[in-house]
């Protein structure tokens, strides 16, 4: 537990989807989306559940304001992960309105969960690649302090993207 916590990581979905995550401290991730249906969107500060199943997997487990809940598996011996998240149908229908940076728009999220339809919902599971790991210690704001753009995750895995 001790090694995860405090880890980034970048991968890349077996559909495509690019994610990164950093595992903030014992319940908290920050992650951005860098491509996929709601790619550019970034969240800082997400509670979540972690547990280890057996010695280096991890599963992280939360449910976010749109009312979508994901599930994520690590399997760091292997470099790969698999990922589950139930979209609820608006997400699928309204994409863009969860493109942006979600923390600023805490309230929209919240009033587009009830405005829009919830069922049925869009059920993604989907192995990924680990193309980027780190251990960047326990609550460090400056890893995922701006919005993602085409490019940053090849900067980061090439080492220029912190100054
Ligand atoms: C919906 C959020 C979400 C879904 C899948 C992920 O791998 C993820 O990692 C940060 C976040």
């Amino acid at each position: 537990m001790k090694n995860f916590i405090g880890t980034q990581m970048i991968y890349t979905y077996a559909n495509g989807w690019e994610y990164e995550i950093y595992i903030k401290n014992e319940d908290t991730v920050d992650y951005r989306i860098h491509s996929g249906m709601v790619g550019g969107r970034w969240v800082k500060e997400q509670k979540m559940h972690l547990v280890e199943l057996t010695k280096g997997v991890y599963k992280i487990s939360w449910t976010e304001p749109t009312g979508t809940d994901v599930s994520l598996n690590f399997m760091l011996e292997d470099n790969k992960m698999h990922g589950v998240i139930f979209f609820p149908k608006w997400v699928h229908d309204h994409s863009e309105i969860t493109v942006c940076y979600q923390n600023d728009y805490i309230d929209l999220m919240e009033e587009s969960r009830e405005k829009y339809e919830t069922y049925p919902k869009d059920v993604v599971d989907e192995f990924a690649a680990i193309t980027y790991v780190k251990n960047v210690g326990v609550n460090n704001e400056n890893i995922i302090s701006e919005a993602p753009y085409k490019g940053m995750s090849d900067e980061i895995r090439a080492g220029s993207f912190y100054k």
